[in-house]
């Protein structure tokens, strides 16, 4: 068991598999999880149900301070479409300034806990003593993403996916505010060529790794 307050932050780019990893973390170390992700996602949701353009900053931050952790409807968020809109409304500033303090009061729970995103390491936590950035190529990422949306009933085209996939990539990386960016003491995790399997023991073991180089175990 790790000691109270252990922040494990995962960043890396979309369907890098970090989702996947933060989730199973989570489960082996008794620690809470939040997707991050789904916090831009709901707020681009919001934004469209209401029939308004991703770029109305006052109506993006109204929805955004509106967000509660426990109401999202993740088969409904985790669409091809609203991964794109997440990523514009992302890039609004005052949108991230709103959703700071959700994500810091998530991550300040007394047990700790699991954190996946973009900026977890950077901005949200950087005090984390475990920060993973998982990457995998663009193609991999695309056909894992193209796999996942078809099982969900979407209709899907390989190079469409991948073409989302690398606008994606550039409008996360290229922002002002919190880029996607690997924190200078992340360890690095390439998922390419691992399996879920593996990719969870290689995450495994930078854990460990890290918690005896904090002297947390
Ligand atoms: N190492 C892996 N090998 C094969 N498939 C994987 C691997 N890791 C994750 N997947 C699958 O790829 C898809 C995307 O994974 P996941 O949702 O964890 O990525 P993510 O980085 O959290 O994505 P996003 O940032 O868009 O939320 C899922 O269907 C997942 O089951
Ligand atoms: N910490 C974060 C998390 C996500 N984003 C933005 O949301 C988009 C959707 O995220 P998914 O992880 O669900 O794919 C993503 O493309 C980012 O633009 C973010 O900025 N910061």
């Amino acid at each position: 068991m790790p000691e109270r307050g252990l922040i494990i932050a995962i960043d890396g780019p979309a369907a890098s598999g970090k989702g996947t990893l933060a989730r199973r973390l989570a489960a082996n170390f008794g620690l809470p999880h939040l997707d991050t992700g789904l916090l831009y996602r709901a707020t681009a949701c919001a934004l469209l149900d209401e029939g308004r353009p991703l770029d109305d900053i006052r109506a993006a931050v109204e929805a955004a301070r509106g967000l509660a952790l426990c109401d999202f409807d993740e088969a409904r968020l985790r669409t091809r479409e609203l991964g794109e809109a997440a990523s514009v409304v992302a890039a609004i500033p005052q949108v991230r300034a709103a959703l700071i303090d959700m994500q810091r009061g998530f991550a300040g729970r007394p047990q700790g806990a699991v954190l996946d995103g973009r900026d977890i390491g950077t901005v949200i936590c950087p005090q984390a003593p475990v920060k993973i950035f998982v990457t995998a190529s663009a193609e991999k990422r695309a056909q894992r993403r193209a796999l996942e949306l078809a099982s969900r009933g979407e209709k899907v085209d390989y190079a469409a996916v991948l073409a989302d996939v690398r606008k994606r990539d550039e409008r996360d990386s290229g922002r002002s505010q919190a880029p996607l960016k690997m924190a200078e003491d992340a360890v690095a995790l390439d998922t390419t060529d691992l399996d879920i399997e593996a990719a969870y023991r290689a995450a495994c073991e930078i854990v460990e790794e890290r918690l005896a180089l904090a002297g947390k175990v």
